[in-house]
C-alpha cells in the first residue's frame, strides 16, 4: 500500500545545464549569492538575484556585517555547499528552509522564469474587473501553453534532478528518517518542481515527471505561472499566511475581505487533487501537507469517498475571530474537513479549529472532532520534530568541524548569541533587534562582551519592513559599535548549511521572537547541536517567544519571551547570559530529552496510527458497515443470560418526535404496554432516557412505576419504583450559570426574529427553526455558541449547535454519566450480563461509546447498542425500519424468558 505525501514542493527541483556558461555544465552545484555576484548578471536567472540584491542593499552596509558576509561566503571554498550536493538529493536538509521567494530558485538553479503578469491591484473598486482579468487571462495561459512548443534551447539542454531549495525541510526529514527506518515503506511524494514551468515543451515536462516518479518516487503536479504565482505569492503569502499567523489586514478594501486571487488558489489545489485521484489505489493513505493546500481533502474526498485521508497544518491556527475574517472560510473549512483526521502541532491551535468549525459551519464540535450531517472528522495534535540521527552525521562533516573552529577564533572570548529567520513580519526580527538595542543600553557591562549574529534570510518580501529594520540596525552600529568590538552582526542572506550548524554549536544562545509561528524547528536543532560533540559543551538557553509551537512542548524549560514586550526579550538575553551552569544544565537536559523523544519520524508514525484507527472507526460507523441488528443471536444471547438491564432513548427511538401532549394522543399507550411487557420478566430492567424535562417525562411515564427514566440528558436519574429524583449537577452552580447565559442569549434573540430560548432545569436551548433569515441566523447561532464556549468554559458549560439551535448544557454530565451512576452501583459479582441500549441521536452516541468500552473489557459479555434509522455511529447494529421496528424487537423479547 503506497502513501502518499502530498505538499506544495516536492524535495527535489530540476538543474538546466546553463548552455551559455559552459563551466557550470560539467558541475551544475548550487550557487550562493556571492558567486553569482562575482559572475556578473549574464544569463536570465540572474534577473531575480538581482532585483534580492538591490533589495538586500536596502540595508546599510555595517562594517561588522560587511566583514562578517565576507568571512562566511569567501573564507571556505566549500561555503558553497548551501544545500546537499545534487548527487544526494535525498540528504538531510536544514528543517527550517526560509527561502525568500519561490521564484528565487534562479539564484540557485539555471531554471526559467516566471511567465505571470504582476498580481492585480488591492483595490475592491478594481475587483471585479481584476477578477474578469484574471480569468480570462488564465485562459490565454492554458490555451497557450497548451499550443506552445518552446524554442529557447536553455529549456531545452540536458538537466539534472537536485534537492529542491524550498519546501518544508522539517516535513523531507521526517519522511525520510521514516523510510530509513522502515516505518513507511511505500511512499510518493506528490508536489511542484519548485520553478515556473510554462517555458518547457510539453516533451520536457514528460521527460522530467517521468524520471522523478521511476528514480525518486516523485509525482510532479504541473500548473500554469499565472495559477502557481496567483496561488503561492499572492492567496498563500498575502492572505492565508498573515492571517493564520494573526496579522488582519486592517481596512475595508483589503484582500482577504475581497479577493481576485481565490480562483488561483482553487486551481492549484485541484491540480493536486486531480493527480492524487488518478494514481490512488484502494487501501493507499494519503497526507495532505500544510496552509497551500487546505482545499484538496475536500477535492479528493468527491471522487474517493472511502479514501483514508489526513491533513496537517504546519502553521498555527488563528482563533475564530481571526479566522472569520477570511471571505473564503467556508470553503476553506469545508476543503479541510475532508480529511478523516485534521492536525495540528498544538493543542491550542486544534482547539481554535474546534471553535472555528462550530462557530462558522454551525456543527456540533467535540474535543475529537467535529459531527457532520453524515459523517465524523476527528481533530488531533502532535507536533512535529527533527532528525537527530542524520543531524549527527551532518555535524561530523568536515566543514562543519572546520567552520567551528573558524567561529571559535573569530568570536574568541565574547558571548554568542545567534538567530536565524526569515526577514517576514511573522518572524519578529525588528522585535528582537528593539529589544537587544535596549539589552546594551541598559547592561553597559556586557556590552562589549556579547554579540548578536542575526542571519535574516530575505529583504524582498516587504519594504517597510526592510527599511525599519535598516534604521534600527545603524542605530545599534552607530550607538554601540567601537573601533574593536560591534554587538551586531546583522547578514543580509542565508549561511551554507554547514557554517548553520557550526554557528549553533558554538553559540551560548538562541533567540526566537516569532510573534506566531507553527513550531520552529530551529531551536530543535540548536538543542541538539549544543550537546559538546565536537566542540565545547555548552548547554545554552533557548530565549523562545511563547507565541511558537516549540514553546508548547517545551514545559517550560525554554526562557519563554513575550515578542511584543521588548524589556521582556531584553531580560531574557541577560537571564541566559548570567545564568549558571547547574541551571543551564536542568533546562538542557529537559530540552534534549523532549527533542530526543519529539522527533520527526515518532510525529509521522503517531499521525499514521491515529488516522488508520480514526478511518477503521468511521468506516465502521457508516450505516452501510452497520450489520442490522441479527434478532436471532439477541433472542439466544436474551434467553441465555440472568440479569439483563435495557436502557432505551425516548425520542426518534421508541416514539417519533414530536410535543409531549400530542406524543401522548397518539402511539405512547404502545410504547407504555411494550415496556410494561418487558418489565414484567423479572430478570430484566428498564430505563428509558431523554432530553426531556423531569415534568415532561413523568406525565409520558407516571403510570409505568418499574420504569427507570433519566431525564434532561443525564442531569436527572430516577431508580424504577422509585418516588425521588436524583440531579447530578450542583442547583446552586446550574441556577448561576444559568441566569449568566440568560441574558447573553437574549442578546442573539433580539437580533435573529423568530428565535427564542426554551428553559429547562438544567439546560436552556436557543432555538431558530423558525427565523425569518436562515442564514443570518446560522452565522448567529454560530457566534452565540463560540461566545459561550470562550466565556464559560471554567463553569463546565458547554454550547453545542445542531442545525436549528444551541444547546447549553453542562460539559460533566451526559446519558452516559447516569448510565455509569446505574452500573456503578452493582457488586461486581452481580453484575448484569446482558446489556442493550437503543438509540438515535447524538446525545446517544455517548452511551454507545461507553458501552463498546465495557463490551471490549469483556466488563459485560452481551452488550448490544442499537442505533435506530440511517445516521453515523459508533453502535454495533441498526434498525433501518424505525421506531416500529424497534418496538417490534422489544416485544418479540418480552415473549421470551
Ligand atoms: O514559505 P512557504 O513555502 O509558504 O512555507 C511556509 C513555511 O513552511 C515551513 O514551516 C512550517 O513548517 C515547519 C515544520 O512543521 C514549522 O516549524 C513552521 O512553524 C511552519 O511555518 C518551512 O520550514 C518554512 O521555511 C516556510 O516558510
Amino acid at each position: 500500500m503506497t502513501t502518499f505525501v502530498v505538499s506544495m514542493f516536492l524535495p527535489y527541483t530540476v538543474d538546466f545545464h546553463d548552455l551559455k556558461q559552459p563551466e557550470q555544465q560539467s558541475n551544475p552545484t548550487v550557487r550562493t549569492l556571492a558567486e553569482i555576484g562575482r559572475q556578473g548578471s549574464t544569463t536570465s536567472i540572474l534577473n531575480t538575484a538581482v532585483a534580492l540584491r538591490a533589495a538586500a542593499a536596502a540595508l546599510p552596509q555595517t562594517p561588522a556585517a560587511a566583514e562578517t558576509t565576507e568571512f562566511f561566503n569567501t573564507s571556505q571554498p566549500s561555503a558553497a555547499t548551501h544545500f546537499p550536493t545534487p548527487a544526494d538529493p535525498k540528504g538531510l536538509v536544514r528543517s527550517d528552509a526560509h527561502i525568500p521567494s519561490w521564484n528565487l530558485s534562479g539564484l540557485f538553479f539555471n531554471q526559467p522564469e516566471s511567465s505571470a503578469e504582476a498580481a492585480p491591484s488591492d483595490s475592491v473598486v478594481s475587483y471585479t474587473k481584476a477578477q474578469q482579468r484574471a480569468q480570462t487571462r488564465e485562459e490565454r495561459y492554458k490555451a497557450l501553453q497548451e499550443s506552445k512548443k518552446s524554442t529557447d534551447p536553455r529549456w531545452a539542454a540536458a538537466w539534472s534532478v537536485v534537492s529542491a531549495v524550498q519546501g518544508n525541510g522539517g516535513l523531507n526529514n521526517a519522511i525520510q528518517a521514516c523510510v530509513n527506518k522502515g516505518s513507511m515503506t511505500s511512499v510518493l511524494t506528490v508536489g511542484l518542481i519548485g520553478f515556473p514551468t510554462d517555458a518547457l515543451n510539453a516533451t520536457k515536462k514528460q521527460e522530467i515527471s517521468e524520471k522523478l516518479e521511476s528514480e525518486h518516487e516523485a509525482l510532479t503536479v504541473f500548473v500554469s505561472d499565472v495559477d502557481l504565482d496567483g496561488h503561492y505569492a499572492h492567496y498563500c503569502k498575502k492572505i492565508l499566511w498573515p492571517v493564520f499567523h494573526y496579522v488582519v489586514p486592517d481596512h475595508p478594501k483589503s484582500k482577504a475581505f475581497m479577493d481576485h486571487s481565490w480562483i488561483f488558489y482553487k486551481n492549484l489545489n485541484q491540480a493536486f487533487a486531480d493527480k492524487v485521484v488518478k494514481n490512488y489505489k484502494r487501501g493507499d493513505t494519503i497526507w495532505i501537507h500544510d496552509y497551500h493546500l487546505l482545499l484538496v481533502p475536500g477535492m479528493i474526498r468527491k471522487k474517493l469517498p472511502d479514501a483514508m485521508i489526513g491533513f496537517f497544518l504546519h502553521t498555527a491556527f488563528p482563533s475564530s475571530e481571526v479566522f472569520r475574517c477570511l471571505a473564503a472560510r467556508t470553503e476553506l473549512l469545508e476543503g479541510m474537513l475532508g480529511a478523516n483526521l485534521v492536525a495540528f502541532q498544538t493543542h491550542e491551535y486544534a482547539h481554535h479549529f474546534l471553535q472555528t468549525c462550530s462557530r462558522i459551519l454551525a456543527i456540533e464540535a467535540t474535543e475529537d472532532g467535529v459531527q457532520l450531517d453524515n459523517h465524523f472528522v476527528n481533530v488531533w495534535s502532535s507536533p512535529i520534530g527533527i532528525d537527530p540521527s542524520a543531524l549527527a552525521i551532518a555535524r561530523d562533516e568536515k566543514e562543519v568541524l572546520t567552520w567551528i573552529k573558524t567561529i571559535k577564533d573569530r568570536y574568541k572570548g565574547k558571548r554568542l548569541i545567534v538567530a536565524r529567520d526569515k526577514l517576514d513580519t511573522i518572524r519578529g526580527v525588528r522585535q528582537k533587534l528593539l529589544a537587544f538595542e535596549l539589552f546594551l543600553k541598559q547592561n553597559p557591562d556586557w556590552k562589549d562582551k556579547v554579540v548578536l549574529i542575526q542571519v535574516a534570510t530575505s529583504t524582498q518580501d516587504d519594504q517597510e519592513l526592510s527599511s525599519t529594520v535598516a534604521e534600527i540596525v545603524t542605530r545599534i552600529d552607530a550607538n554601540h559599535s567601537t573601533l574593536s568590538h560591534q554587538p551586531l552582526v546583522f547578514l543580509r542572506q542565508d549561511i551554507a548549511f554547514s557554517q548553520y550548524l557550526a554557528l549553533l554549536s558554538v553559540a551560548d544562545a538562541l533567540v526566537i521572537t516569532s510573534l506566531r509561528e507553527g513550531m520552529n524547528l530551529t531551536c530543535h536543532e540548536f538543542i541538539i547541536c549544543q550537546d559538546g560533540k565536537n566542540s565545547d559543551k555548552k548547554h545554552g538557553p533557548v530565549i523562545l517567544s511563547e507565541f511558537t509551537g516549540s514553546a508548547s512542548i517545551f514545559e517550560g524549560a525554554d526562557l519563554a519571551c513575550n515578542p511584543w514586550d521588548y524589556r521582556s526579550i531584553a531580560n531574557a538575553i541577560k537571564v541566559s547570559l548570567e545564568m549558571g551552569e547547574e541551571e543551564k544544565e536542568v533546562r538542557y537536559n529537559k530540552l534534549r530529552s523532549i527533542v530526543m523523544h519529539q522527533t520527526g519520524d515518532f510525529w509521522m508514525s503517531n499521525l499514521s496510527t491515529h488516522l488508520s484507527k480514526v478511518h477503521d472507526e468511521h468506516f465502521r460507523r457508516d450505516t452501510m458497515s452497520i450489520p442490522r441488528l441479527n434478532i436471532h443471536n439477541l433472542i439466544q444471547r436474551y434467553e441465555s443470560s440472568w440479569q439483563r438491564v435495557f436502557v432505551l432513548d425516548y425520542e426518534g427511538t421508541l416514539a417519533s418526535y414530536g410535543a409531549v401532549e400530542s406524543t401522548i394522543l397518539t402511539n405512547i399507550e404502545r410504547v407504555t404496554e411494550t415496556l410494561n411487557d418487558l418489565i414484567a420478566e423479572e430478570k430484566n430492567t428498564v430505563y428509558v432516557m431523554s432530553g426531556r424535562t423531569v415534568n415532561e417525562i413523568e406525565m409520558l411515564f407516571g403510570r409505568v412505576p418499574g420504569l427507570g427514566l433519566i431525564a434532561e440528558n443525564g442531569c436527572f436519574l430516577r431508580d424504577p419504583n422509585v418516588e425521588e429524583w436524583t440531579q447530578f449537577p450542583d442547583e446552586e452552580k446550574t441556577q448561576s450559570w444559568k441566569s449568566a447565559i440568560k441574558t447573553m442569549l437574549q442578546y442573539y434573540v433580539e437580533r435573529v426574529e423568530g428565535s427564542w430560548v426554551e428553559e429547562r432545569h438544567c439546560s436552556l436551548i436557543f432555538h431558530y427553526e423558525k427565523a425569518n433569515d436562515n442564514a443570518s441566523a446560522n452565522r448567529h447561532a454560530g457566534d452565540c455558541a463560540n461566545h459561550i464556549n470562550d466565556a464559560c468554559q471554567n463553569q463546565r458549560v458547554k454550547a453545542v449547535p445542531t442545525p436549528d439551535s444551541v444547546i447549553i448544557e453542562p460539559s460533566d454530565y451526559d446519558k452516559s454519566t447516569a448510565v455509569q451512576h446505574i452500573f456503578g452501583r452493582y457488586p461486581e459479582a452481580e453484575r448484569p450480563d446482558f446489556l442493550m441500549i437503543a438509540g438515535n441521536d447524538r446525545d446517544d452516541e455517548v452511551v454507545f461509546k461507553w458501552a463498546k468500552e465495557l463490551s471490549d473489557n469483556w466488563t459485560i459479555a452481551n452488550v448490544t447498542t442499537v442505533t435506530v434509522g440511517d445516521r453515523n455511529s459508533v453502535a454495533t447494529s441498526t434498525l433501518t425500519q424505525g421506531t416500529t421496528g424497534l418496538l417490534k424487537v422489544l416485544n418479540t423479547l418480552a415473549k421470551h424468558k
